[in-house]
């Protein structure tokens, strides 16, 4: 097993009651980077499972691998829940400079694990698995309304990056811009769009790398009702983080221009005024 100091990649992979993609994840992820062109070596890649205390078996399923010699390790959270908090835990949890986070049920190819791996460096510090890229298409078996709430959701992100997806859940981020980002939203889903503004990453520093959203291969999704208004809170939160300042100026510059006109204003009326009383 790669020692401690040679892992340079680390796969974070957020997971509740996943237990039956575990298996065909990781040995799918640890085929892929065995390939003889895997731009990045299996030996200096781990495999960090967040888990919410499923109970499901994924614990033994974790241990049952580590056996047969994949690093992979399981970090089981009992006291809090939810998909963005579980990524910031792993990415915390990392030893490799590049952390790739990707979904546990399949949708995110790990056949593009490498590949996804092999795009950051110093000066890529972001990669964003993008649905919108040219030649790829969602799956055809995507449901409507999920495409619909997705494009409703990137639309509203417009004004704050620049990225083609920011609401992918499958995307990379070096450690050092990582350790930039201060006061993370960790609720909800989208922790991407959150590192990608406050971690301050500037557009000529993401590399996006287009890949095919496949369907869920088992379990059901846990992306409810509740996950969306937490994004719009999310948003409003983002566009007040990111626009504030340019708002307290246009209202300086505002107060500025009134009291310039009303001194105007007075200034003209006052000496008529004298001369009636
Ligand atoms: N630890 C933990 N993991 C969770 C939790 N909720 C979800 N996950 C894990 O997060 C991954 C994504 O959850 P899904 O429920 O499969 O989400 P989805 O509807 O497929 O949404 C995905 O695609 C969206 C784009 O449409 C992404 O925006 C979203 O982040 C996610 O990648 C899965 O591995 C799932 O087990 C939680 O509370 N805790
Ligand atoms: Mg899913």
């Amino acid at each position: 097993m790669a020692t401690r100091q040679s892992i340079q990649y680390s796969v974070v992979v957020p997971a509740y009651r996943e237990n039956g993609n575990l298996r065909p994840l990781v040995t799918r992820i640890f085929a892929a980077l065995r390939r003889v062109d895997s731009p990045v070596p299996a030996e200096q890649t781990e495999v960090i499972i967040v888990d919410d205390n499923s109970r499901d078996g994924s614990v033994e399923t974790v241990r049952q691998l580590q056996q047969e010699g994949f690093n992979v390790r399981i970090i089981v959270r009992t006291t809090e829940r939810g998909l963005s908090s579980a990524v910031v835990r792993g990415f915390q949890e990392a030893q490799g400079d590049n952390m790739l986070c990707m979904d546990a049920d399949l949708q995110h190819p790990p056949e593009y694990v490498p590949s996804m791996l092999a795009s950051m460096s110093p000066t890529h510090t972001f990669v964003l698995g993008t649905r919108y890229g040219k030649g790829v298409e969602m799956d055809k078996d995507w449901p409507v309304h999920r495409r619909i709430i997705s494009s409703g959701a990137r639309l509203l992100a417009l004004p704050l990056t620049t990225a083609s997806d920011p609401m992918s859940g499958f995307f990379g981020i070096r450690k050092e811009a990582f350790l930039k980002a201060r006061g993370l939203n960790a609720d909800g889903f989208k922790i991407a769009l959150d590192l990608l503004i406050k971690a301050h990453v500037a557009p000529n520093a993401i590399a996006e790398v287009p890949f095919s959203f496949g369907v869920r291969a088992e379990g059901e999704s846990k992306l409810t009702g509740k996950v969306m208004i937490k994004y719009l809170e999310q948003l409003a939160e983002l566009y007040w983080y990111k626009f504030s300042s340019l708002v307290v100026v246009l209202a300086i510059i505002f107060v500025v221009l009134l009291f310039l006109l009303l001194r105007t204003w007075f200034g003209a009326v006052s000496p008529d005024a004298k001369q009636r009383y």
